[in-house]
């Protein structure tokens, strides 16, 4: 006779012990959502994942093989990626000080390429410090579009600007501190149809103006840079000049007052900081009002983003090397700052909060990534699963490069999960949506 199934909770006995001490309170909360500990005696043998900046010649890979004294293994899923022994640490090194390489996961890197960013999109990133996934969106992006990266936390948000600086990235983007569930700037070029009715009329009585053609965006742009020059005047200064890190009066008084109110994240006001912005992002030489205005739904529809990343703050837990760092920080400040019940309940709140801004910013016919490092289904398929059922404008997209991907299908069709076990990578979920 045939010896019964043995259930996966058993299964699990049979496998390897995990290398780390993981502490009682983890192992529960594993336990608590199916989660295998297993997976974390893997934490010493998923490679560490460089992502070697697009154009560098094919020689470089040799000279970094010799500095870092290791081979470059080529992930063959994903371009311009390699793997490293997992001892490597590639901080010191010339080829990352030169920005030549940057470490990003491969799962990571997946998500990206799941948003299939093209060449002119306006792309916005909630969630986005400490920035890897945010330089390879300005990767993708080339030399046309612009990408907005936001972020709750200031200081992490300044890593992302110096990220996108060092790696030459920053041309078409700018960062907003900003709380992700209520961010609600547009785009530029999408501000250019309200701003043309605000400009014509402006002109039209200035000057008696009175053509009745639409100026196309081009030539609207134009004219409103030859408008924002007078109006600039008028106005003192309320003009974006060329972006300097020397902060004004003004910026400095602001921060004094946030940090006087106590919030070390958000400025007193709550209003988005725009803490840098590059040259080619459309916001020089425009009129500050104009840019910072808050837009409606409607308004989104139309002139919105056309690829949204929710990168979601999560409890970390399928992010293998974070939990090992524990051993470090010491397992008590695990309790605190992954399994605490109230941080996680509200977490629920906070990623399907930041869902839903994402996807009210997008424009019709645009998609959004959801992932988290978590392989929870609360803080994934539930989330997911929540968002659909209140947003009948939303619908999962297959994530059409994942067939040849190393990873499995989620709880719910069309979404994906990653893990050490069957990917070799970190773990993380990935959802995409459309905006019918
Ligand atoms: C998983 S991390 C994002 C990682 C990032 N995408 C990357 O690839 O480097 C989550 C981020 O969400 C930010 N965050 C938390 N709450 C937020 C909120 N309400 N609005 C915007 N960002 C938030 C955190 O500060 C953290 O930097």
């Amino acid at each position: 006779m045939d010896s019964p199934e043995i259930p996966p909770s058993d299964r699990r006995e049979e496998r390897p012990p995990a290398s780390l001490p993981l502490p009682a309170a983890f192992l529960e909360f594993l336990g608590e959502n199916g989660l295998d500990p297993a997976l974390y005696s893997k934490a010493d043998t998923i490679p560490r994942y460089i992502r070697l900046k697009p154009g560098m010649e094919s020689s470089v890979v040799t000279e970094i093989e010799s500095e870092l004294k290791c081979d470059l293994m080529r992930v063959s899923w994903l371009p311009d990626f390699y793997a490293i022994p997992p001892e490597i640490q590639i901080a010191g090194s010339k080829a990352y000080q030169q920005g030549k390489i940057y470490g990003i996961d491969a799962a990571s890197g997946a998500a990206i390429l799941a948003l299939d960013v093209q060449s002119g999109d306006h792309v916005l990133d909630l969630c986005a410090a400490p920035g890897a996934k945010l330089c390879m969106l300005a990767d993708m992006l080339g030399s046309s579009g612009s990408l907005t990266g936001v972020d709750v936390a200031k200081h992490r948000l300044a890593a992302c600007r110096t990220m996108l600086q060092k790696y030459s990235l920053g041309d078409r983007s700018r960062l907003f501190v900003a709380d992700g569930t209520s961010f609600s700037i547009l785009p530029v070029n999408s501000n250019l149809g309200s701003m043309e009715g605000i400009f014509s009329r402006r002109i039209q009585s200035r000057f008696c103006f009175t053509s009745s053609a639409r100026m196309n965006d081009l030539a609207c742009f134009e004219f409103m840079l030859f408008v924002t020059a007078f109006v600039g005047i008028e106005d003192n200064g309320s003009i974006f000049s060329e972006w300097t890190s020397k902060r004004s009066w003004k910026d400095r008084q602001k921060s004094k007052k946030a940090k006087a109110a106590g919030s070390p994240h958000l400025p007193s006001t709550s209003e988005p900081e725009l803490i840098y912005y590059g040259k080619d992002s459309g916001l020089v030489g425009l009129q500050k009002r104009y840019v910072l205005h808050p837009s409606t739904d409607a308004a989104a529809c139309t002139s919105g983003y056309d690829k949204v990343l929710v990168d979601a703050e999560c409890t970390h837990d399928g992010s293998i090397k974070h939990i090992q760092k524990f051993e470090f920080w010491g397992w008590k400040t695990l309790d605190r700052r992954v399994l605490n019940v109230e941080r996680t309940g509200n977490l629920l709140h906070l990623q399907l909060g930041l869902l839903t801004n994402g996807f009210k910013l997008l424009k019709t016919g645009g998609s959004l990534v959801y992932s988290t490092c978590s392989l929870t289904v609360a803080q994934n398929e539930n989330v997911v699963q929540q968002f659909l059922s209140k947003h009948p404008s939303a619908e999962l997209l297959k994530i059409n490069p994942a067939d040849s991907w190393p990873c499995r299908s989620g709880g719910i069709q069309k979404t994906l999960r990653f893990d050490p076990a069957t990917s070799q990578t970190s773990g993380l979920f990935v959802a995409k949506f459309v905006k019918l």
